[in-house]
């Protein structure tokens, strides 16, 4: 009896083995792909439709927009109507940042007076750096100075019920100060997780970064902060963002930050291209040991999202960035003119 029981593995432990292999998405594309878009200011009904398209392809965790200073970042002045014009879904969380006191008082207001019974956020991002010189041309002030405002954020933003994503940007270079401390990334991302965040999701801002080098950053911060709390953000500036995604599942991440059509770029990491595109992270695990998880028949449409990914490029005069989208869609033309 005593040998079965030995023997026996304990149904949770399975489940867990199971579900370990399980990657979330956050698609930043609403967010992070458009905030830094130069050539034409983009309409919020169109910022809606592309959030309500995501989530029908399957995606559960969508960054909305951003309650910041318009003045700073003018594509996200919208939000508020963003939030308001999405038709919302009951198990999606439909995420905004928010830099400062200011940013979370007119998103509780806006909750606040919202007639509806679903909420139109229960998630908030908070955001800082790894570096003063990248921190001060994005918020205006210190890595300490931002940890300050950000622990009284995170605090009104927990006891209003919301829950609290944290971001440490220029986690391997910096475009003002070079190579990054990979030990001061482990402690900014442990704060963030002390004052209350759920989880940090670890920015490579610059899309410099090398999949060796994710590797040894992530082995680092593993020290302080528990793998299941960490999240990955790869720029893909380089061409390694899916060598990168898939560096950091091997250390143990299993929540992938993308964008579809791969766009995007911060305003204050001159140079840096959109995030990995969505497509291109969903097409490079498909058959392997990984399942990415979403609410279309318990994944993401890979064919939708390149769908997606083109339509909103074409939105912004442009062609999609990813390259499973491309290929998809040279195919489609090879096969039409064979027709
Ligand atoms: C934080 C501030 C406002 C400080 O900027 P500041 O100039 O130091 O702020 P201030 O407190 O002196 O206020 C200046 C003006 O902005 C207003 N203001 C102040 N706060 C807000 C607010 N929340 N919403 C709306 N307005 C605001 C405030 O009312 C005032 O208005 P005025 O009196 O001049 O008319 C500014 O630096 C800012 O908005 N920065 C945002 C930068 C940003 O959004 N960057 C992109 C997102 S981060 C990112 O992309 C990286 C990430 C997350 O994707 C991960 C990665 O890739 O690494």
């Amino acid at each position: 009896m005593s040998f079965l029981r030995a023997s026996i593995t304990p149904l949770s432990t399975l489940r867990r083995r199971f579900y370990s292999n399980l990657v979330n998405i956050v698609e930043v594309g609403p967010r992070d792909g458009l905030q830094n878009e130069k050539k034409v200011a983009i309409p919020v009904p169109t910022k809606v439709e592309l959030v309500n398209r995501l989530v029908k392809a399957g995606v559960t965790n969508v960054e909305a927009g951003s309650f910041v200073s318009p003045k700073w970042v003018p594509q996200m002045g919208g939000t508020a109507d963003v939030l308001k014009g999405i038709d919302r879904q009951k198990d999606v969380h439909y995420s905004v940042l928010v830099p400062n006191k200011r940013g979370l008082d007119d998103l509780v207001a806006l909750l606040d007076n919202n007639p509806s019974d679903i909420p139109l956020t229960d998630e908030v991002s908070v955001f800082t750096a790894a570096t003063d010189g990248f921190n001060k041309a994005n918020l205006n002030c210190t890595v300490k100075e931002s940890l300050e405002k950000l622990a009284v954020v995170t605090r009104t933003a927990l006891d209003r019920g919301l829950r609290v994503r944290g971001y440490v940007s220029v986690v391997i270079v910096c475009p003002y100060s070079g190579k990054v401390d990979y030990k001061r990334v482990r402690e900014v991302a442990k704060e963030l997780i002390d004052m209350g965040c759920y989880e940090v999701s670890l920015g490579d801002t610059v899309g410099q970064g090398k999949p060796h080098q994710v590797g040894e950053m992530l082995e680092e911060v593993k020290k302080a902060v528990p793998v299941e709390k960490l999240a990955g953000h790869f720029h893909d500036t380089y061409g390694t963002g899916v060598a990168n995604v898939l560096a950091a599942l091997d250390h143990g991440i299993r929540t992938i930050d993308a964008s579809v059509g791969g766009l995007g770029g911060c305003p204050y990491s001159p140079g840096a291209t959109g995030n990995v595109a969505t497509e291109d992270v969903l097409y490079a695990l498909q058959g392997s040991p990984y399942q990415v998880a979403g609410s279309n028949n318990g994944t993401i449409d890979l064919k939708e999202m390149v769908n997606i990914g083109w339509w909103i490029s074409s939105e912004l005069g442009r062609p999609s960035a990813s390259r499973v989208a491309r290929a998809v869609r040279a195919k489609e033309e090879r096969h039409k003119s064979r027709l």
